[in-house]
Formats: structure tokens, sequence, C-alpha cells
């Protein structure tokens, strides 16, 4: 319900985040853990990952011994680097987690024809293949270790993806982002119907600008078109979009946006098709909505 706000214990949980080197993903895992939630961090740059982990226990807070902070380097997007972490950590080292969050993502805003054929591929490895990776081997490593367990003695799980805004409404400049943010929208909510009789939930977040180290880059290729057009979501910080998300996710929300111009356009059912009988088409998806 949304005025209840128990839907994401954190004290005595265990999480791991992955994309957590910087940005959004490195928030999230901080937060977490201040909440007596124990974290395991995951990216690519082991030096980043330490600094990160080390800044975050150089808290004043006083944290639950049994709360533990942890890292682990693994590129996502080859799926045995994805399957030896887990297997690891699940098989051999018997850590169950509660919660995977995946902040994996990277965006090369540029018009379509000044992408290099690195580029179109790129987004599509980093934004679909990588966390499609995540999901699948963190399934079936749950489902190896559960083999004598009945569907419903499945303990609670959250599985919880990050895909964009640009997801409801594609903008251009985002042809090698958006489709692959799109595409893991639609994983997820087949992921939703598939993984509920074994207890998962699964939360999508379609965040709209927040100012992060990728945001940084991605603001150095970014056409003029591209920064008018996305122009009302307007940067918010890292802690507030990790506040909101953390915020729905408690009231067990798991479709999150994290702007007013987000929820906007994700009431937009029909996306940016061109209509036919575009009026008439308003009012059957209006009928659908409320049925
Ligand atoms: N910033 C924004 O305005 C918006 C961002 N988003 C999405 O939110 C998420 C977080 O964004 P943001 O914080 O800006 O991103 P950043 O680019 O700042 O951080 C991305 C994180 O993902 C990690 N990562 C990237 N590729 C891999 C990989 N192959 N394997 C493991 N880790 C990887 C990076 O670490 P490392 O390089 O060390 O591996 C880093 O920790 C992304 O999914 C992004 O697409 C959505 C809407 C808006
Ligand atoms: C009533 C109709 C009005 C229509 C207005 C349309 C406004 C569209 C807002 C799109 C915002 C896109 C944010 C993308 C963030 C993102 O994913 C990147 N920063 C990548 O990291």
């Amino acid at each position: 319900m949304w005025f209840s706000k128990n839907n994401l214990p954190l004290s005595g949980k265990t999480a791991v985040v992955l994309g957590a080197s910087q940005g959004l993903g490195a928030e999230f895992g901080r937060r977490l853990y201040l909440e007596g939630c124990s974290v395991i961090l995951v990216a690519r740059t082991e030096s980043k990952l330490k600094k990160h982990k080390d800044a975050i226990q150089a808290t004043d807070k006083v944290i639950p011994p049994e709360c533990t902070i942890s890292y682990a380097v693994c590129d996502v997007s080859d799926y045995d680097s994805v399957l030896g972490f887990f297997h690891k950590m699940m098989a051999i080292e018997n850590i169950d987690p509660d919660y995977v969050f995946s902040f994996v993502g990277l965006a090369i805003p540029k018009l379509f024809n000044d992408l290099t054929k690195e580029d179109l591929v790129s987004g599509y490895q980093t934004n679909y293949v990588a966390n499609a990776n995540v999901a699948h081997v963190f399934v079936n490593q749950v489902m190896a270790i559960n083999k004598q367990t009945s569907r419903k003695q499945f303990k609670k799980r959250v599985l919880c993806m990050c895909s964009s805004v640009v997801s409801f409404y594609p903008v251009i400049g985002y042809s090698s982002y958006a489709p692959s943010k799109a595409a893991l929208d639609s994983l997820c909510t087949i992921l939703r119907a598939e993984l509920k009789p074994y207890n998962f939930r699964v939360a999508t977040i379609f965040p709209g600008n927040f100012e992060s180290e990728g945001y940084i880059q991605e603001e150095k290729t970014k056409p003029e078109i591209t920064k008018i057009v996305e122009g009302p979501s307007t940067p918010i910080t890292v802690e507030k979009c990790a506040d909101i998300i953390l915020d729905k996710l408690n009231k067990g929300y798991d479709t999150i946006t994290t702007d007013t111009i987000g929820w906007i356009v994700s009431c937009f059912g029909l996306g940016m098709y061109p209509r036919q009988w575009g009026f008439l088409q308003i009012i059957k998806q209006s009928k659908n909505k409320n049925e």
C-alpha cells in the first residue's frame, strides 16, 4: 500500500549493489549500509570501489557489528564473470542476498548518424545484456540453492533494475541508449510475472536526469537538441534521487519515477507512436487503465 512504509526492511538484510563505484549506485550502497543492511558493492574499477567502501565505513553513525560492507570486481557485461561472482557468493560463501539492485548503465548521447560502430552496441551491451546477465545468474543461483524448497517457502527477494524515463519517451539523441533501456523495462515486466510464484519482487526505476559522474560525461557529447527536449527533467542530486527511490521502494511501488515530468510521460501508454484515430485510442487507453 502507498501509505505503508515497510516494504523494504533494511536492518539485518543483505544487498548486492551493482554499478556501485560511482554515481547513483555508489550513493544507494552507502544509504543501505547506513540503514543497517550488509552491502556488497560491485563494479569494474577496484580503486574506486575500495575508496568508496573506505569512505562509507568512515561514518560517525554507529553501525551494528553484524552489518558488513565489502566489494567485488566484476564486468557484468560478461556472463561468465557474473556467474563466477554469484556462484562464489551464494554456493561457496553461503551468502544468500535478499536484494539485488543493478545501476549498471551507460549513455553516449549523439545523433544516430554520428554514432561509431562501437557506440551502437556499447549501450545495448551495458544497459541490456549486462543487466539480463545479472537477473539470469541470480535467479539461477537462487533456484540451485533451493532445490528442496517448495515455491511458497522461498524467502522474499527483491530484484531491482534501473531503466530511464526515455524508456517511456524516447528522446532524440539517445538512439544508442533508449532502445536498450526499453528492452530492460520489457524484461523486468516479464520477470515480475515469472518470478512472483517464487516470492521475488521485481522493481524497475525510471529516473529522470540526476547529477553523477556518468551525467557529466554524457553532457560532453549530448546534442543541443537533446538538452532542449529533456529540459523539463532538471537534474537532481544523487542523494535526492536515492532518497526518492528508497522512499518509493519502501511504499511498495515497483514502477518508480524520480521527477514530475517522468511521472507524466509514464502515463503515455501510447508512447510516441503516430496516432490512428487518436481520440478513440485515448478513450480506449483510459478505459484499459481503469479496468
Ligand atoms: N545520470 C542520469 O541522468 C540518469 C542515469 N540513469 C541510469 O541510472 C544508472 C546510474 O547512472 P549514473 O549514476 O549516472 O551512472 P555512472 O556512469 O556514474 O555509473 C555507472 C556505474 O556502473 C558501473 N558499470 C558500468 N559498466 C559496468 C560493467 N560492465 N560491469 C560492472 N559495472 C559497470 C560503473 O563502474 P565501473 O566503470 O567501475 O565499472 C559505475 O559504477 C544507469 O543505469 C544510468 O543509465 C537513468 C536516468 C538518468
Ligand atoms: C506533456 C508532454 C510533454 C512532453 C515533454 C517531454 C519531456 C521529456 C523528458 C525526458 C527526460 C529524459 C531524461 C533522460 C535521463 C537519462 O536517462 C539520461 N540522462 C541518461 O543518463
